[in-house]
């Protein structure tokens, strides 16, 4: 994905190879990652919190085995079953699940009093912002502070990797909006690899490095998350509404007139709701492929203010009336979903040069991910 900076998690490669049967369900997953954000996504029961249970060893696979760098955590042939206190593994659940009677200083150092290791690394603790909660008790905290401190906590065994639960599922929208900048920080912060379970694409194509896209109880894709989304050809797993590319862009005005804020693609500017970052900051930005139109000619007179030279790499038919259209705009990939009527008419093919037109206030704030240094985040009214 572009020029996403790469953190110090990147080469903890992680390999998950296992089978196990659940009553009915059938779980049988293979994937490699190598390391940084790996986000498990799929519908309701398709597996995924079986597979972050299975690395955290809370379930035992019946064959198959799991690698976190060079340690062994599973493996069937060898024998091989590291039980789940010394996996050094850090785990946030939908619910905080902090200690009511106890404050979060209290929570915090019940964690910690479990360590066995130390690192001079805080794992990226600091950008939580949790130092002025200390004294408070759970009761007085807002969901998403909470959350934050269930990090922390985990954050304080030193875990070599860390399992996130669906951590915003319980957050009403207002808190979503408000843990997230947090939680961008975080995982931009940390060197420690995370497993994020999630069935909202907003918040993948916001943290993740690498997609796992499950579907009963199997690995559907496996990938860059950047190449995944940008596929054509897995428009059917991530769903026709979900689909369209991430596009690295470069804060260059963030408090431009009129409430939008200037950005700089590798093919052209872009004008989006006003983003809380600051000039220069990167920041990834999911546009749908269903908020793109294509034009053979440079449009004139339109309202959009989004207007990117490209070139057709592929196009994809679907069972309905639409085609996919993947696009190379610059550097970046960009994703068009139109009708095939239009596609004929147009006579699109790969290697037609076209413009890509972005309607503004089609991307919304939880289309724009952090990427890079920090005090930055999600903001805009669209
Ligand atoms: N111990 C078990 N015994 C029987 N069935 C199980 C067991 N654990 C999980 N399952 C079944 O396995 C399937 C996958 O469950 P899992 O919780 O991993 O899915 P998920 O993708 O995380 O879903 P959700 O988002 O709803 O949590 C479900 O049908 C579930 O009922």
């Amino acid at each position: 994905m572009g020029g996403a900076p790469r953190r110090g998690a990147a080469g903890m490669s992680v390999s998950v190879h296992i089978q196990q049967r659940l009553g009915d369900f059938a779980l049988d997953v293979a994937f490699d990652s190598e390391g940084g954000v790996t986000a498990l996504f799929g519908p309701s029961g398709s597996g995924k919190t079986s597979v972050i249970n299975a690395i955290a060893g809370l379930n035992k696979p019946d064959t198959g085995r799991i690698h976190l760098g060079g340690r062994v955590l599973y493996d069937s042939g060898d024998g091989i079953n590291v039980p789940p206190h010394k996996r050094r593994i850090g785990y946030v659940f939908q619910e905080p699940r902090l200690f009511p009677h106890m404050s979060v200083a209290q929570n915090i150092e019940y964690g910690r009093r479990n360590q066995l290791y130390s690192t001079p690394n805080d794992g990226g603790l600091s950008v939580l912002g949790i130092a002025h909660l200390m004294e408070r008790y759970p009761r007085d905290l807002s969901g998403g502070e909470a959350q934050r401190v269930a990090i922390a906590r985990a954050l304080t065994s030193q875990p070599e990797v860390l399992l996130m639960d669906e951590p915003l599922a319980a957050l009403d929208d207002t808190r979503k909006a408000e843990f997230l900048p947090y939680l961008q920080a975080f995982v931009a912060k940390t060197s420690i690899p995370v497993f994020y379970v999630s069935h909202a694409m907003s918040e993948v194509a916001q943290l993740a490095d690498h997609l796992v896209v499950m579907r009963e109880g199997r690995v559907a894709r496996s990938g860059a998350l950047g190449q995944i989304l940008s596929d054509p050809a897995a428009i059917s797993d991530i769903g026709v509404r979900e689909a369209g590319a991430i596009v690295t862009v470069t804060v260059t005005r963030a408090n431009d007139s009129d409430g939008l804020s200037a950005l700089a693609t590798s093919a052209g500017r872009l004008f989006l709701p006003r983003v809380q970052a600051e000039d220069g900051a990167t920041l990834r930005v999911r546009i749908r492929a269903s908020d793109v139109m294509l034009s053979k000619d440079k449009p004139d007179g339109l309202s959009a203010l989004n207007i990117l030279p490209c070139t057709v790499t592929q196009l994809h038919e679907g069972q309905g009336p639409g085609v996919a259209v993947a696009l190379r705009s610059g550097g970046d990939t960009l994703m068009a979903r139109i009708t095939r009527r239009s596609a004929r008419a147009m006579g699109l093919r790969a290697g037609s040069s076209c413009y890509a037109v972005i309607k503004s206030v089609a991307v919304a704030p939880t289309d724009l991910g952090l990427r890079g240094g920090l005090g930055g985040g999600l903001g805009g009214t669209p």
